[in-house]
């Protein structure tokens, strides 16, 4: 067979994934003690850098194999990332990196069971803000690496580890700085893993199964401000319509105007595809035949807003400011939205919607900050990066039906080094169901102890996979 899986010179140099009952303590002490760290990003103004700056002190403490390696380079990069590149023996193999961030959304104390940054273990699970978002994955990366270190492995082929710390807000601290840093150097990777997907538990009607999702590609995003000025005055004799009144109307408008499904084209048509096998008769018949149902299957997904997301350029209403003095006209009303664009679509497109729909010249449209949807990356055979997550999804995780290429609904760093490899995937190796979701930027965001550990074992296993991965041998078409 053709493939990563056809390996020849696997097993020799294979150093196997078992940690004594002393290393999986430390692996959840560990994050345990890099969720008590509260790296929050408030705004893109402001972060916690003393915490990010503790950050720093505390994974050279966590990790001294690492930061002692002669293997491994580190570098901070803008105060408070971190890039680390380990040397391959063989230089003639391309690198390939590993990302996550250190940087978490805010966490008021309201609602958890346990404070937020406490980090405490219940009932065989970690507790706090990052657990699953994204310290789960800044820790797993490094102690997997400790640990091959331990174990005197020296990979064959070079890769990066590149940590930001401030996703959260852009990634245009961190992230876009590392990857400035890896373009001068002339850098350029065959694939990059990041956050962004997992292994989905219940996300989809009528599946009781595990479908691992690999995201190539993420939506692309506006962030529009609507404004109406109008001229203050008393309260007592109000005009007919009041600043706040006129921009009310407009977001109203556009809350109750959706974007146009955009179901049937993109990467999804292959998900469907794929996903049709795990259906039992009549559903699996109606996902082969999506030019026959395409209007029922996508009306199916309208109705759950992570799979609206899916289908459409969601629009979502984050801030509303207006008003001075409750006997005072008020002079100006702003509303922010924040758009997540999906693939098939573009700014512009999604622009041109909102002016249509707003149709009021009294609001101003501002834009705030914008940008595209992510090339789709590969995830045929000869995709190096899909196929190597593929392989070590079965291998590790032998309860996943099925692996499955996606569409990220939310953003990450990855944009960031759209220059440097058109192979950005987005996996999380880890079970999440939806209430595991509704903690992420939520309340009692949590990772199971067990859950945590497989995350090292996978990226254990992953690393020593990309030594060993053979480039597949093109098919032969006859004449
Ligand atoms: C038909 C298939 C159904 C698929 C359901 C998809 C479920 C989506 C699950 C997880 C997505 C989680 C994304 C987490 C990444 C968070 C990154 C982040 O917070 N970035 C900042 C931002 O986007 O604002
Ligand atoms: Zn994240
Ligand atoms: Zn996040």
């Amino acid at each position: 067979s053709t493939g990563p899986r056809s390996r020849e010179n696997r097993g020799a140099s294979r150093i196997p994934s078992q940690f004594s009952e002393e290393e999986r303590v430390a692996i959840k002490e560990a994050l345990k003690g890099a969720i008590q760290i509260p790296t929050v990003s408030f705004s893109h103004e402001e972060s916690n850098t003393t915490a990010l700056a503790e950050f720093g002190e505390y994974i050279r403490k966590a990790f001294p194999t690492v930061f002692h390696s002669s293997l491994v380079q580190h570098e901070v990069v803008a105060k408070y990332s971190h890039l680390f590149t380990i040397q391959g023996s063989d230089p003639s193999l391309q690198p390939y990196m590993l990302m996550a961030h250190i940087d978490v959304v805010p966490a008021p104390e309201e609602g958890w069971e346990v404070p937020p940054f406490s980090g405490l273990e219940r009932n065989g699970f970690i507790y706090g803000r990052g657990a699953l978002d994204n310290k789960n994955s800044v820790m797993a990366i490094l102690h997997a690496l400790e640990l091959l270190l331990i174990r005197n492995y020296s990979p064959k082929r070079s890769f990066f580890i590149a940590l930001g710390h401030d996703e959260e807000v852009s990634g245009e601290k961190g992230a876009q700085k590392i990857s400035a840093l890896l373009q001068a150097r002339g850098v350029q990777l065959a694939f990059l893993v990041d956050e962004g997907s997992f292994i989905l538990e219940g996300f989809i009607p009528n599946l009781e199964k595990l479908v691992a999702m690999i995201s190539v590609t993420e939506k692309g995003a506006l962030d529009l401000m609507l404004q109406v000025n109008m001229t203050p005055g008393h309260s007592s004799a109000p005009p007919k319509e009041t600043s706040i009144g006129i921009l009310s109307a407009a977001v109203s408008r556009l809350e109750q105007t959706p974007m146009p499904n955009m179901f049937g084209g993109g990467p999804l048509k292959k998900t469907m595809k794929l996903l049709a096998n795990e259906f039992s008769f009549p559903i699996n018949i109606v996902l082969r035949n999506l030019w026959l149902f395409h209007p029922i299957v996508s009306r199916i997904m309208e109705r759950n807003p992570i799979t609206n997301a899916l289908v459409r350029t969601t629009t979502a209403l984050t801030m509303f400011n207006a008003g001075i003095k409750v006997n005072v006209i008020p002079p100006l009303a702003q509303a922010t939205i924040n758009f997540r664009i999906h693939p098939s679509q573009t700014v512009h497109e999604v622009l041109e919607l909102v002016k249509n729909t707003v149709a009021d010249d009294r609001v101003q449209l501002h834009v705030l900050r914008s940008f595209e949807p992510l090339p789709i990356s590969p995830s045929d055979d000869q995709a190096m990066g899909y196929q190597l997550l593929q392989e070590t999804i079965r291998s590790v995780f032998p309860e996943v039906d099925i692996v499955v290429p996606g569409i990220c609904i939310a953003n990450t760093d990855t944009r960031h080094y759209v220059n440097i490899t058109n192979g950005m995937y987005r996996f999380n190796p880890l079970p999440l169901n939806p209430q595991d979701f509704s903690g992420v930027h939520g309340i009692n965001e949590k990772v199971s102890v067990q859950n945590y550990q497989n995350q090292v074992k996978f990226i254990f296993e992953f690393i020593q996979n990309a030594d060993t991965y053979k480039e597949p041998v093109p098919h032969l078409h006859e004449l």
